[in-house]
């Protein structure tokens, strides 16, 4: 007969003692936690408010949404999607999730606060940036995208009110309230297709409109509308009302101005292209997007760790 020398304590080997499992339960916060300071913005279903988490008085930024509201807009799903997405992805370039809680009337995101607010505020008031800005944050905003990919998960959503700056001036992805996970089989090429939501009228890609569906390549097509954003100071597809943009877009009609940086025009270019699979950067190939001549220069391993370049 065998014989093993069972652990005295009955534990076996692989399992913690109770000493290893006794960490301090996390108690579920509740607004009470918190000091509520100025409003940072207004969604069309939610409220984000400044907060100082009063055990441990740091700053984080609360998504407040009204249950009645997401009720009767039927937005319920949604509120599940960005929780259980946010709390999956950890990147510095994605905007943290540190708890949710709720009461009677109103569901709560407890998130990283972006001291520095949106994007688009910045393009607004410089009108447009230089392109060595351009390139510093179409690199962080590239491998945010590609780290969320790599998670399978599509945004579907890009835009520059959706890329907040934090106290750095870093990028940080938020609003994945309308992103989609791709189920695992799903996560093959471009041809795997989430399907309905339809993002914001300027970024949104041609498959979207004709199929109905996105793909990890769509994020790709928004990414081309924000580079082309950035140094244009206005995105590329604008029309005096969406049905005017959406012709647009379906009709790839656009052209760059005078002035236009010629390896950005290459790099936009080769991302509005109407094939999603035919885009830079398509079909789990962000890797070649990362070597376009535009990106010449970036140290792609020290993007979160350099400064970010004084906008100007
Ligand atoms: O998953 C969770 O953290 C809880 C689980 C229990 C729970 O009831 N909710 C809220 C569910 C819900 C979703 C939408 C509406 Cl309109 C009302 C309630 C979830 C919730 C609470 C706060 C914020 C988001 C969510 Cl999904």
């Amino acid at each position: 007969t065998t014989t093993t020398s069972a652990p005295l304590n009955g534990a076996d080997a692989d399992t913690p003692t109770a000493t290893a499992l006794s960490a301090v339960p996390v108690r579920k916060r509740t607004l009470a936690d918190y000091r509520l300071g100025r409003t940072l913005g207004e969604g069309s279903y939610s409220t984000v408010v400044a907060a100082v988490d009063l055990s441990n008085r740091r700053d984080y930024a609360i998504k407040v949404l009204d249950k009645r509201h997401i009720i009767r807009e039927k937005k319920v799903k949604y509120v599940n999607i960005e929780k259980n997405t946010l709390y999956k992805l950890d990147h510095p370039g994605v905007v943290k999730l540190y708890s949710t809680f709720q009461d009677s009337s109103s569901l709560y995101y407890v998130l990283e606060l972006c001291q520095n607010g949106e994007l688009l505020t910045y393009i607004k008031k410089l009108g447009s940036f230089d392109e060595s800005c351009t390139r510093f944050y179409v690199a962080q905003i590239l491998t945010a995208v590609e780290y969320v990919h790599s998670q399978g998960v599509i945004h579907r959503d890009l835009k520059p009110e959706n890329i907040l700056l934090d106290h750095r001036m870093y990028v940080k992805l938020t609003d994945f309230g309308t992103a989609k996970m791709l189920e695992p089989s799903e996560d093959g090429t471009e041809s795997d297709r989430a399907n309905s939501f339809v993002g914001t009228a300027e970024y949104v890609s041609p498959e979207l409109l004709t199929e109905k569906a996105a793909c990890k390549s769509s994020d790709l097509w928004a990414l081309g509308c924000i580079i082309y954003q950035l140094l244009a100071g206005r995105p590329p597809f604008k029309g005096s009302n969406e049905y005017q943009t959406f012709q647009k877009i379906v009709r790839l009609e656009y052209t760059f101005p005078a002035g236009f940086p010629k390896a950005a025009m290459d790099l936009v270019s080769r991302l509005l292209v109407h094939d999603p699979n035919e885009r830079l950067g398509a079909n789990n190939t962000i890797d070649q997007l990362k070597q376009h001549p535009f990106f010449d220069g970036v140290e792609w391993s020290e993007l979160w760790n350099q400064p970010a370049p004084k906008l100007m």
